[in-house]
């Protein structure tokens, strides 16, 4: 069984501004309100790929009906945490560049953090658990190490995609996949990385402290993939840039999946760079026939050994 994981969804309030000025007023000319979070994401990508998981947090309010609402149509399974705050609402708003506002989360009482905990303790030996984005302001920073604390002793594997402290304490745990995007290595080793070369030298230093696999994702630039077997670059593929958001996501779902369904990293890597593009050139998530059109035109190349 697959899990996903999403302390802190939201609906992603996406939204289109002509030239967006600052201190003044605004007009909207294209809106769409869609469900959001890492986890969910890359639960809908899974779905695309024929891939059933379910879905773990917490939702409250009308904020949190209207995603479980597009769960149920979207057919996902899910069993969060009904909690009395609401879920937050996003700001992604399209101008000459992408502006992002996340909003910092519902506060979580300790009865609604101890039903999360009920639930996690229902996974099972062979199961994945992908824990993804940022933890509500209300729960300890640690909140991840206290889930991956069971799912250790549980004999199940997990996936995480979070930044900074967070993920350097939970690397020796031995995760899956950790995905970090340039800014995020960069924060997390604390250094400038320009170079291929920099972000190789990061990229095995996160293997060798536990990460059984690394992307690296480059948003427009592509991404490097660090595994055991090699190093390997995805040029990156030419098209219009519609909504990156979500598309790191979309990467980490077609990783884990493909790698789940063929144990083979470079498969898996190539499906990974298919959905993050797809997703990349639409305005919502990717669907199956879109990562299908992008697939034959990915390309990988070893960069070292
Ligand atoms: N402008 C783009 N053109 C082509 N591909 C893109 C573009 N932006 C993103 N991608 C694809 O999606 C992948 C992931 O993008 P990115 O590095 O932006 O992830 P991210 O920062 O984790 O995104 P998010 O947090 O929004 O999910 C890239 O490696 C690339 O394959
Ligand atoms: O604030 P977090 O939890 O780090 O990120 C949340 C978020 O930006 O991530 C997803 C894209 O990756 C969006 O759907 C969502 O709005």
């Amino acid at each position: 069984m697959i899990y996903t994981v999403t302390l802190n969804p939201s609906i992603d309030y996406v939204f289109k501004v002509e030239r967006f000025e600052e201190g003044c007023l605004n007009h909207i000319f294209d809106e769409e309100a869609l469900p959001g979070g890492k986890g969910l994401n890359v639960s809908r990508i899974m779905k695309e790929l024929g891939t059933t998981s379910t879905n773990l947090g917490f939702l409250g309010g009308f904020t949190g009906s209207f995603i479980e609402d597009k769960l149920e149509e979207y057919q996902i399974a899910h069993d969060f945490v009904r909690i009395a705050h609401s879920t937050r609402i996003n700001l992604k708003m399209k101008s000459a560049t992408e502006t992002e506002l996340n909003g910092m989360g519902p506060t979580i009482t300790s009865q609604e953090r101890q039903q999360f905990m009920e639930n996690i303790n229902k996974i099972e030996a062979g199961d994945v658990v992908i824990l993804s984005g940022s933890i509500p302001h209300s729960l300890s920073e640690n909140f991840y190490e206290d889930i991956v604390s069971i799912v250790e002793a549980k004999g199940a594997s997990f996936v995480v995609d979070t930044s900074g402290e967070k993920l350097w304490k939970l690397l020796a745990k031995k995760p899956l996949l950790v995905k970090p995007n340039r800014d995020e290595l960069a924060l997390l080793f604390n250094r400038k990385i320009n170079s291929l070369t920099e972000i190789i030298e990061c990229g095995q230093a996160l293997l060798t402290k536990g990460a059984q696999h690394v992307i690296v994702s480059l948003g427009g630039e592509g991404s490097v993939y660090i595994g055991q077997t090699g190093i390997y670059k995805a040029r990156p593929i030419k098209g219009q840039l519609v909504n990156s958001v979500g598309a790191g996501d979309s990467m980490v779902a077609g990783f884990i999946d493909t790698l789940i369904k063929t144990q083979n990293p470079l498969d898996a890597y190539r499906v990974a760079v298919a959905c993050g593009t797809s997703t990349a050139f639409t305005q919502d998530l990717a669907n199956l026939s879109q990562i299908n059109e992008v697939l034959p035109s990915v390309s990988i190349k070893q960069v070292k050994e």
